[in-house]
């Protein structure tokens, strides 16, 4: 062991140590390889590629499934009628079922993805719906349930009867609610509820590593293999288990309350809703409707029946069978067997009418008006919940800070997490933008710092106990401006921030002389001072909590590699909070590296709601490039005369169309800024700031101010073009209808462009018509753009095409693209488009398409 003496000498020492991974090793990691000498990054990938190839079989096969139902059907169609003259034992079997209409089973695939936790199952953000297409159809059951829908056997519809009790209060848009409609999920591994015959597959599950994890979102391998289809199937029945309801009753009222004993669910079997008399009232209700297919085991009390039915049964099926209580939905499920309709002498009908997508489009629709049906309810949404501050546990001294601050209610996102964080649980929390995130991370991490301070332990250097890393500069100030208005009563608590746009060694003097125990970092530049012998290392080496903010951002594409390499230098003895508005699936796998396997999921954006602010109005339009500038001025100046306390924000594509798009406003006399990383920090941040506080401003701005900034009272969010995906959509449109204020979005779009809307074909979005604009504010707009100096001009056209050419959704092959960018040049006043140079272009991979000039 080194002495921590000898560490403090030796300042180069935790490179060095790195360098043989010695470090995380005295940091409490493990080996930081893998088998084949791949790193635990790389290892996760390789798993995550395989997994993907399993949920390929699987679709494939559940298409033969479907394929099965549909012939199924119409062979029921074509069967003959039962004679009542029959045997009363044949007669009987007349009473079993028929299979289901087509439209009935639209309605239980509809069904299945509207229960809690089915998310997984059928994500708009997921691709296309054609992967959907593929899914199993039938009802729930416990065998073709994909595991994403394993967390929720909770009837939805039973829910939000209590969770919709919501009364207004409060000003500015604020107001409580008394239900509750967000849900806590714990990953608590392997329950140990499991009957002793059921323990045999666990073993070989568990004997399989880390990686069980993963396969509970993708491993569908399941159907191939018997062994391991009752090993999923136990897996499925086991995280069954672990769902703690968290949605609104009145009894949960006035404080968290979860289903803590998890064995009281496992009486209900996976399908708790059918022990409750209420519900099974529902059962027999919707049966007449069509929909006892779902709900209902009439038919399936013989045992002869069942064997009738099934095709696909094995003993342990049976056990299982014997083990649910009320319905055994298994049966159901089987109904893909031919049974007596299997009469192979009867013609086949050509199956095109089944299978020509309407059967998607329907289902689609049907999930739509269930969604839609759900919204109505959540339209009274609240941010604001009943807890105060002062009942949570945290310290007085930052509650009377909060107070202070005029926090005194806490926010849904905040009651939800709080208690979470507090036990020092990892979690990974979705939240709505504007609802107050960022203090939920914050007053658990100050409460770390507190504890950790008062533990006394000595410390050879001084230690940073949190470390938040977030995506932007200006986020990072914000964040680390409301941990001090926290932190205000409390003496000798730093909060320090490392972002980029500042001189490094200004960085190491501030904190050489002013120690901090939180840390806010934008993740390159926190790498700098890791890697570049800053001497950070030793003082992360006590960290008690890690907070990704913005995580899903953090984890995706861009700053992903940085943010490993960040993480492989933290200790694994420590708490890990991850937050985003958005959290797509990919980002839900990966976040399972940053966090431990008993992790909790906090969700509060209800489930079938919509992801945006409920009283933000979002409106799109269509209109060719070439009229793009125009249409904003004119949006601009109509929104004005009917705000006169207007604050706008003008989303474009990349920082120089950003800058042209400022130009040409500040031209034609408006009252505009521009932000966007290529302007110097100082700008930034002086822009930031004057925004925050003034009123009648525009802001021209790239993606730096789509996440996280809190500009109060923004009036209008416009977005010229498409954002980079359907994420970003939505941490835009977040910068208005904040704390649950009114808001406007509007989203303008060329008309090749329009692809973009299937992403947010789930968010309430209108077309708005074309604006009348006149020909002589088209003669100003052409006047002002011809005195931008052509060299900005070149400057967007290269931005532009460098923008689009990265998005590979955009199903546009390259000439196309190339010709659109043209136009675009055109539309910006240059003669011809300007060319590139040939090494550009060949990154670009655009040297050899026509209408590409290359510079000599
Ligand atoms: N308990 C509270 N009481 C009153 N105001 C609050 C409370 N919590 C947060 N706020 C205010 O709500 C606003 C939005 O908070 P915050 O910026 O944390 O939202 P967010 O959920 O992180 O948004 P985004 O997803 O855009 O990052 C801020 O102005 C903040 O001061």
């Amino acid at each position: 062991m080194y002495s921590p003496i000898f560490l403090r000498r030796c300042k180069p020492l935790p490179d060095l140590l790195r360098s043989r991974g010695l470090l995380t090793r005295l940091m409490g990691g493990g080996p930081r390889t893998f088998p084949g000498g791949i790193n635990k990054w790389q290892w996760k990938r390789l798993h995550e590629k395989k997994a993907r190839e399993k949920e390929k079989r699987l679709l494939e096969h559940e298409k033969q499934l479907y394929q099965a139902r549909v012939r199924t059907q119409i062979r029921s169609k074509l069967a003959p009628q039962p004679d009542p003259k029959l045997s009363p034992e044949s007669a009987s079997s007349s009473t079993t079922p028929s299979p289901m209409s087509p439209t009935a089973h639209i309605k239980a695939l509809a069904d299945r993805f509207m229960k809690a936790g089915a998310e997984d199952l059928w994500n708009e953000d997921d691709g296309p719906v054609s992967k959907a297409a593929n899914e199993r159809p039938g009802p729930v059951n416990s065998r073709n349930r994909r595991p994403g829908s394993i967390n929720s056997p909770v009837d939805l519809r039973g829910l939000i009867s209590g969770g919709s009790n919501s009364i207004r209060a409060g000003e500015n848009g604020w107001k409580y609610s008394k239900g509750r409609n967000f849900s806590v999920q714990a990953f608590q591994g392997r329950s140990d509820s499991v009957r002793p015959r059921q323990r045999k597959f666990r073993r070989n599950e568990s004997s399989s590593g880390d990686d069980d994890d993963n396969e509970g979102d993708t491993d569908y391998g399941f159907f191939n293999d018997p062994e391991k289809s009752a090993k999923k199937r136990e897996g499925l029945k086991k995280d069954s288990l672990n769902v703690r309801d968290y949605m609104g009753s009145k009894s949960n009222r006035g404080g968290l309350k979860y289903l803590s004993n998890v064995r009281d669910n496992e009486d209900d079997g996976d399908y708790g809703f059918f022990n409750d008399p209420k519900k099974k009232l529902e059962v027999s209700k919707d049966s007449r409707d069509g929909r006892d297919h779902m709900r209902s085991n009439r038919g399936f009390s013989d045992r002869k029946e069942k064997r009738f039915w099934r095709n696909d049964s094995d003993d342990d099926d049976d056990d299982e069978e014997e083990e649910g209580e009320g319905v055994s939905v298994k049966e159901v499920g089987s109904r893909a067997a031919l049974g007596k309709y299997d009469v192979k002498v009867t013609k086949r009908v050509p199956l095109k009418d089944f299978e020509d997508g309407n059967d998607i489009e329907r289902i689609r629709l049907e999930l739509q008006k269930r969604k839609e049906e759900l919204n109505e309810t959540y339209e009274e949404e609240s941010v604001l919940s009943e807890k105060r501050f002062d009942e949570c546990g945290i310290s007085p001294l930052t509650v009377k800070a909060l107070t202070a601050s005029g926090y005194v209610q806490m926010t849904r996102v905040q009651e939800a997490t709080l208690s979470v964080c507090l036990e020092g649980k990892d979690a990974l929390v979705k939240a709505k933008t504007g609802t107050g995130k960022s203090a939920a991370f914050l007053l658990p991490a100050i409460e770390a710092v507190l504890k950790a301070v008062s533990s006394n332990s000595r410390h050879r250097v001084p230690p940073v106990y949190v470390l938040i890393l977030c995506p932007t500069r200006e986020l990072a100030s914000q964040i680390a401006a409301e941990a001090n208005a926290m932190l205000k009563y409390h003496d000798g608590i730093g909060v320090q921030t490392l972002v980029g746009g500042t001189r490094f060694k200004d960085d190491q003097k501030r904190l050489e002389s002013n120690p901090c125990q939180i840390i806010v970092a934008t993740p390159g530049r926190l790498l700098d001072h890791i890697e570049n012998r800053g001497g950070l290392s030793v003082h992360l080496m006590a960290l008690k909590m890690l907070i990704l903010d913005e995580a899903d951002h953090l984890l995706h594409l861009g700053f992903r590699k940085d943010v490993e390499k960040i993480i492989d230098c933290l200790p694994r003895q420590r708490q890990s909070l991850l937050f985003s508005a958005t959290i797509p699936k990919e980002v839900r796998r990966i976040s399972q590296l940053v966090l431990k396997k008993d992790h909790m999921v906090v969700n509060t954006v209800g489930l079938g709601s919509v992801e945006t602010p409920v009283k933000v109005k979002q409106s799109f339009l269509v209109i060719p490039h070439e009229s793009h500038f125009q249409a904003v001025y004119h949006l601009l100046k109509e929104h004005i005369s009917k705000a006169p306390d207007y604050k706008v924000i003008v989303f474009c594509t990349t920082g120089m169309v950003t800058s042209l798009m400022f130009l040409l406003l500040r031209e034609m006399n408006m009252s505009v800024r521009e932000m966007h990383s290529r302007k110097p920090q100082l700008h930034r941040t002086r822009v930031s700031d004057e925004f925050r506080e003034s009123k009648r401003l525009v802001l021209v701005t790239s993606d730096v101010s789509a996440r996280g900034m809190n500009y109060p009272d923004v009036t209008l969010v416009i977005q010229v073009g498409i954002p980079s995906d359907r994420e970003q959509y939505i941490h835009r449109l977040g910068r208005t209808g904040r704390e649950g204020k009114d808001g406007e979005g509007i989203l303008m779009l060329a008309p090749w462009e329009e692809y973009f809307l299937d992403e947010l074909k789930d968010l309430p979005l209108e077309k708005i018509p074309l604006p009348l604009m006149d020909q002589e504010t088209k003669h100003k707009i052409d006047d002002s753009m011809s005195k931008i100096d052509s060299s900005m001009k070149e400057a967007a056209y290269h931005a532009w095409l460098g923008y689009y050419n990265s998005i590979r959704e955009i199903g546009r092959d390259k000439t196309s693209l190339v010709e659109l960018a043209k136009q675009f040049s055109e539309s910006i006043g240059l003669q011809k488009p300007p060319p590139l140079f040939r090494k550009t272009a060949l990154k670009m991979g655009l040297k050899d398409i026509p209408g590409i000039r290359i510079r000599r």
